[in-house]
Formats: C-alpha cells, sequence, structure tokens
C-alpha cells in the first residue's frame, strides 16, 4: 500500500534520555589527544556531499516510500584503502547500475543506485578481540580504525585512519562523478551511503546547510545505523536523529514491532517518506515468521517507512575450513520472501541492499556459474564479509526483476 500523504500525521517526539547509554562498537583509542586532533582537523575540512544532493536523495527516496520507486544499495562490505581500491571503484557502480537498470525493467520502475561507498571503512563485529594460534589481538574494525594484518602494530586503533578515510572518501567520490553520464532525462543520479558507526568521524563531519541551516551529515548522502548500535535511546540513533539525511536502519530477526515503533518515533516523529528507510536482515530461514508482524504494525502506525531487503547480512555461514559465506540460494530465498510477503500485506517491497563487486571474486556459494565451496579460496578478497561476484549480482537482478515484475498482489490494498 502506498503512503498517501494524508496519512502522515505528526507524532508527539519521545522524552529524550538525559543520560545516553555508551556508544556501541566504538574503537578502543589509545591515544585522546592525538584523536582530538584528528576530530579537530576534520571540523575543518569541507564536506564530503552537498546538502542539495542529499536533499534530492530524500526527494527520490519519498517517491519509493509512496511505492513509485525502488532503492538499490549495493558495494563492498568494507571499504578499504588498499592500493587497488579506487580503481574497483568503477566496475562497482557499473554493477549497481546494471543490477539496477535490470530491475527498473522488470518492475517497471525507477531505481535508485546508492552506493556502498565513499565512506564504508567501518566494521561492527560480533567480537572485540580475534585469536589465532594462542595470540589475542583487537579484531579488525575497517580501515578507518585499524588494519586487517593480525600484528599488534597493525590492529591498535589509529585516529589519524579517519582522516584518511576522509581523503579517500573524497577520491571515490571524485571517480565516481568522472564515471557518470550527464544526468539528462530520466538518468538516476548515482548516491553513496555507508554504516554511521564511527561517531568521532560522523560527528566532525556534520555541517549546516546555508541555505537552510538545516545539519546535515556530510559523510554521505544516505547513512545506515547497523544491527549491533541500533538501540531507539543508543548514541548512533541519537546522532541520525540529529541530521536531515535519509537513513537506514538494519533490522534484524530478534527485533520487535515496539523496537521498529520507537525508533521510528525518534528518527522520523513528523512522519516525513523519504526519511526512514528499514533495511530487514533476517536469514531466509526466518524472514516468513517475522517480518509480517513488524510490517504491519509499523505501518498501522502511520509510518511511511520505506521497506528493503538485505538478504545478505541474515544468510552467513561458515564452511568447515572456517571460511565465511553466504548461498545464493538463501539469498534469492530471501529476496523471493520478502517481496511475497510485502505483496500479501499489500505493502509496497521498497527495494534491495547488496554486498557485492564488480570482479570475479570467489565469496558467495552458487550462482549461474556456480562457485563451488571448493572454490572459495581462489579469488576471496573480501577484508570482511562475502560479496556477490559481478555474475552473482546479476543473476539477484534478474530474479528481482522477475519478483517485482509481478506486480502488486491481492492484498488488502493492493492497487491502493
Ligand atoms: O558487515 C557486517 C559485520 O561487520 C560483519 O558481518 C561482522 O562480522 P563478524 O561476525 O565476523 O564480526
Ligand atoms: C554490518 C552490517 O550489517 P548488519 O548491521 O546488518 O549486521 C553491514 O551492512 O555490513
Ligand atoms: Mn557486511
Amino acid at each position: 500500500m502506498q503512503t498517501t500523504p494524508e496519512a502522515i500525521r505528526p507524532v508527539a517526539r519521545p522524552a529524550v534520555r538525559a543520560t545516553a547509554p555508551r556508544a556501541a562498537q566504538q574503537p578502543d583509542w589509545p591515544d585522546r589527544a592525538q584523536l582530538r586532533r584528528v576530530t579537530e582537523r576534520l571540523r575543518g575540512l569541507p564536506g564530503l556531499v552537498r546538502p542539495e544532493d542529499t536533499a534530492r536523495l530524500r526527494d527520490r527516496l519519498a517517491a519509493a516510500a509512496h511505492g513509485r520507486a525502488l532503492l538499490l544499495q549495493g558495494g563492498h562490505c568494507a571499504e578499504t584503502f588498499g592500493a587497488d581500491a579506487l580503481g574497483q571503484v568503477p566496475a562497482v557502480v557499473a554493477t549497481v547500475r546494471r543490477t539496477a537498470g535490470i530491475i527498473a525493467r522488470g518492475a517497471a520502475l525507477p531505481v535508485l543506485p546508492v552506493g556502498r561507498m565513499a565512506g564504508q571503512y567501518a566494521k561492527p563485529r560480533s567480537r572485540p578481540t580475534e585469536v589465532r594460534d594462542g595470540y589475542e589481538l583487537p579484531s579488525y574494525r575497517g580501515d578507518a580504525v585499524n588494519g586487517t594484518a593480525f600484528t599488534a602494530q597493525d590492529r591498535t586503533p589509529d585516529p589519524w585512519r579517519m582522516a584518511t578515510a576522509y581523503h579517500h572518501s573524497a577520491q571515490t567520490l571524485r571517480t565516481i562523478a568522472a564515471q557518470e553520464p550527464g544526468q539528462a532525462g530520466d538518468e538516476e543520479p548515482f548516491h553513496v551511503s555507508h554504516e554511521a558507526l564511527l561517531l568521532d568521524y560522523e560527528r566532525a563531519l556534520v555541517r549546516a546547510d546555508p541555505a537552510t541551516g538545516r545539519r546535515y551529515a556530510a559523510s554521505g548522502h544516505m547513512l545506515w545505523i547497523g544491527e549491533r548500535t541500533r538501540r531507539p535511546d543508543g548514541a548512533h540513533v541519537a546522532f541520525a536523529a540529529g541530521v536531515e539525511n535519509p537513513v537506514g536502519v538494519k533490522i534484524g530477526p530478534d527485533a520487535t514491532a515496539d523496537e521498529l515503533l520507537a525508533l521510528a518515533g525518534v528518527l522520523d516523529p513528523d512522519r516525513r517518506p523519504g526519511r526512514l528507510v528499514f533495511i530487514t536482515r533476517m536469514g531466509a530461514d526466518r524472514i516468513r515468521h517475522v517480518l509480517p508482524e513488524l510490517v504491519s504494525k509499523v505501518h498501522a502506525s502511520g509510518s511511511p517507512a520505506l521497506w528493503v531487503c538485505d538478504p545478505m547480512h541474515g544468510n552467513t555461514r561458515v564452511t568447515d575450513d572456517g571460511i565465511k559465506t553466504r548461498w545464493v540460494r538463501d539469498i534469492a530465498a530471501e529476496v523471493q520472501a520478502f517481496v511475497e510477503i510485502h505483496r500479501e500485506l499489500g505493502t509496497h517491497p521498497g527495494g534491495l541492499h547488496l554486498e557485492l563487486t564488480g570482479a570475479d571474486v570467489t565469496e558467495c556459494v552458487g550462482g549461474s556459474e556456480p562457485v563451488r565451496t571448493a572454490d572459495l579460496d581462489r579469488n576471496y578478497t573480501t577484508a570482511c564479509d562475502p560479496r556477490l561476484n559481478r555474475g552473482q549480482a546479476l543473476d539477484l537482478a534478474f530474479l528481482a526483476a522477475h519478483l517485482w515484475g509481478k506486480g502488486p498482489g491481492p492484498g488488502p490494498r493492493a492497487g491502493a
């Protein structure tokens, strides 16, 4: 069901706690003086994205919230500062654009291409430390924090990496801009997004729009809050509540409808379509049990949140050899269930959030040119989670085109 403007009513802002809980998943910066110097430096740098571009994405997402477009977010799990990182940018953009184009044709709707790019340098982790051969070191938390090598030097958080992340983001944005066609006619512009995890970085990059005085996160067009940091009374949600950007929230299978209602109350109190995106990542085995109640309760509350499916993060498994992988079969099953659930409820299945690359990596199992478990170590290069390779991403695009192309089902408000 598409949310009509008439259905959008303001709600009372929830009371803000006097003392917010400590921010989850922050690095243990060893040198606070250096941290202060870096954040001071970041505060003096220009914003990475322009508020008018962020506002434009928000308008396009409002169309999606009304059922007139879809969102496609895609890119690496973790961008890196590696020597070949910038060289990979055009292929990732091309894969996201091609995937969007295939889905758009099947769904007969515009698909907004948004990269997990130009800022995706910080990772939440399941465990604070990693043990190898009896040695324990801090976990890798993204190139904006520490390095992947299993050495004390690399794994010690270094706040100056946040400045490097800023400059890599700027170069990535320049690379994307150089590749973009002229934006005439209906060519959807390419926007960028990342997880707003590192609050020292994000707070230092908030800028007021000189035209309107409104505060924007200038680190990217769209930000999202991860499954591990989405407490409605937590510091990440409080940060996102204070900026105008479109904001996503990852929603795992243990989330409750009350949590989602609380998140909608804090992040989108004025119920403005295009502001809030719930990115559900349930796992193929749990989505049918969990998602319908969440969607119906949130929708019944009058929230115009856009619903997007991340079929990656609920479907991670580890092989007998200890390799983190995902099966294309599970990913496809979660996408199919997502679309079917929304069709049954008469709500709008608003798009996809994928971890993918433009290269021929062997990180996920399956696909029409199948990667087998035995192939995984042939070209397994991710710094964190397993990504779809280009062919697997296109396989999924054709499946999505088919699923979305079936049109609204016989839900209670189909055709509304
Ligand atoms: O990308 C998402 C998370 O950072 C990632 O899935 C965490 O992985 P871990 O469970 O290996 O820490
Ligand atoms: C950390 C991520 O996901 P989630 O918060 O859903 O686990 C991610 O998108 O890389
Ligand atoms: Mn990931």
